[in-house]
């Protein structure tokens, strides 16, 4: 009967899943409603069968009576529209004549039939004595998904190991049942794992359409088959085109299996990984809390430098202070530029309001600098190389366009010198505060609670940032983040070089 097999144009597809079930979510229905959603379309699901399984095979099948499918499967199409349908595990001759009743019935416009017979850990899935009602059910599908042993099965012939074999038997079974064939290489031995479209001239833009693709090296192999089914229903819904619904669900599938370690599921045939193209933002605090981790090194540095240690017992020479004060006051300058910029693209106004306060205390510390600290020394005016290279990085962060790496960028500044100053102050209170000490009134000034309050709502809005961006901008804020760390250091140990 089925001409069509297109249901192109559908702008979320009605996608309904006739199979059984694997509670370990690898396999059957669950992988069905992964592919499914994961491929944009709306997932149904009638359940054909239970099974008791893991990654690590099947330990029991229940397949409830053939009516209460059929009572499923009326209760839908009763009622909603189904675009596309994919079918799986059967079990027995009751339930295939139960989906065939079905099928001739509603006719839907895209069937896709992956003739489920063994799960991947080599246990029956459907009974031998219904391998025949199976093959009868062949022409009322659209596409038929067989992996090398069903295709030989469905053909009564031998399994066989070579692609231009699989081939032929794709061939002959298109030839026999008027239908589609996806014959699928995961089986074959060797580093490709290639899949072909066969069809009855006419059905396809070629008899055989190839879609290569390379072996990925894992044993996660665990409901392959459901999923690619299912994804092929689901675009086919959508793209009327079988060689393109192929050739959109082989690289995904691919994928999945690439990134299916990340999933940690089982001790067998691990499942895949459906949403492995999906982007989940880290969880609120994560982001800013490997910054700070990423930072350590960087402020053990600052603590370990000789300007530092200066700056703490007293001994740090006075032209090497002035030199650090008077860049300072250049840098908050431009800094300051910066953080207004911050504020003109901060997406909230809590974040304006924050980086436009801080840009103009900045201003105020700087002529607060030049008023009590730099009025009274002589300092070779000019700015210092990096000085320089660290007022460059921001400035560029500012003009990338994206408000998370500027975020990002301008963090250290207060981070580092938050916790810098804190430490400096509690060694400075620890050497009981010297009477006599040259730089008491600076290491006081830094210790400030205000400060440490004004740090926690920067960490605060970059994380934000981090959440609301995509992984590549999350990568740049890192990066942009780590480079002002790096000019920190060199900051500090700046007056040392170039005083
Ligand atoms: N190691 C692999 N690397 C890349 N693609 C693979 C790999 N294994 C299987 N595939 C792909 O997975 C899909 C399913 O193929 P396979 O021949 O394994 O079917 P199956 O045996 O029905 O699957 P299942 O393991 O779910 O029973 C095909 O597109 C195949 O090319
Ligand atoms: C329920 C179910 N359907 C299909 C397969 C084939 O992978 C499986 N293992 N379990």
């Amino acid at each position: 009967m089925p001409s069509r097999g297109t249901g192109a144009g559908t702008r979320i597809p009605r996608v309904l899943a006739i199979a059984g079930s694997d509670p370990s979510g690898g396999a059957g229905i669950q992988a069905d409603l992964k592919s499914i959603a994961a491929h944009g379309g709306y997932g149904m699901a009638a359940i054909t069968a239970l099974t008791a399984q893991n990654t690590r095979g099947v330990t029991a099948v229940h397949v409830p009576p053939a009516d209460f499918l059929a009572r499923q499967l009326d209760a839908i199409s009763d009622d909603i529209t189904v675009d596309a349908v994919k079918i799986g595990m059967l079990g027995d001759s009751g339930v295939i004549a139960a989906v065939r009743d079905w099928l001739a019935k509603v006719r839907p416009a895209v069937v896709v039939l992956d003739p489920v017979m063994v799960a991947t850990s080599g246990d029956r899935l459907l009974q031998e004595s219904a391998e025949a009602a199976l093959r009868d059910l062949l022409p009322l599908a659209h596409l038929v998904t067989p992996n090398l042993a069903e295709l030989a099965m469905l053909l009564n012939e031998d399994v066989q190991e070579t692609w231009p074999q699989a081939l032929e038997q794709g061939r002959r079974l298109a030839a026999a049942t008027g239908t589609v064939v996806l014959v699928k290489g995961g089986h074959l031995r060797g580093a490709g794992c290639p899949d072909a479209l066969v069809g009855l001239p006419g059905a396809l833009s070629a008899e055989v359409v190839e879609v290569p693709g390379e072996r990925v090296d894992t044993r996660n192999s665990h409901g392959t088959g459901c999923s690619l089914s299912s994804a092929m229903a689901t675009i086919q819904a959508r793209a009327g085109n079988w060689e393109e619904s192929l050739r959109e669900a082989k690289p995904w599938l691919a994928g999945a299996l690439a990134a299916s370690d990340t999933l940690e599921v089982g001790s067998g045939n691990g499942p895949v990984h459906h949403f492995h193209h999906v982007a989940v933002p880290p969880m609120p605090g994560a982001f800013t809390a490997q910054l700070r981790e990423d930072a350590e090194a960087e402020l053990e540095e600052i603590y370990g430098l000789e300007f530092i240690g200066g700056l703490v017992s007293g001994s740090l020479p006075e032209d090497q202070f002035a030199y650090y004060l008077a860049q300072d006051a250049l840098y908050l300058n431009g800094y300051s530029r910066v953080l207004a910029r911050a504020s003109a693209l901060a997406p909230t106004e809590e974040g304006q309001l924050f980086w436009a306060a801080s840009a103009q205390q900045c201003l105020e510390v700087e002529s607060e600098l030049h008023r009590s600290w730099l009025s009274t020394r002589t300092v070779r005016p000019g700015l210092g190389p990096v000085t320089k290279a660290y007022v460059d990085h921001l400035t560029a962060a500012s003009a990338s366009g994206s408000y998370g790496v500027l975020a990002a960028a301008v963090l250290p500044c207060f981070w580092l010198y938050a916790e810098a100053g804190r430490t400096l102050h509690a060694r400075f209170v620890a050497a009981g505060e010297p009477a006599d000490h040259p730089y008491a009134e600076w290491l006081r000034t830094y210790a400030d609670e205000d400060f440490a309050a004004a740090t926690r709502r920067a960490i605060g809005l970059v994380d934000a940032a981090a959440q609301a961006a995509g992984e590549t901008e999350r990568a740049a804020m890192a990066e942009a983040f780590r480079q002002s760390c790096r000019l920190e250091v060199e900051f500090f140990d700046a007056p040392r070089l170039h005083a």
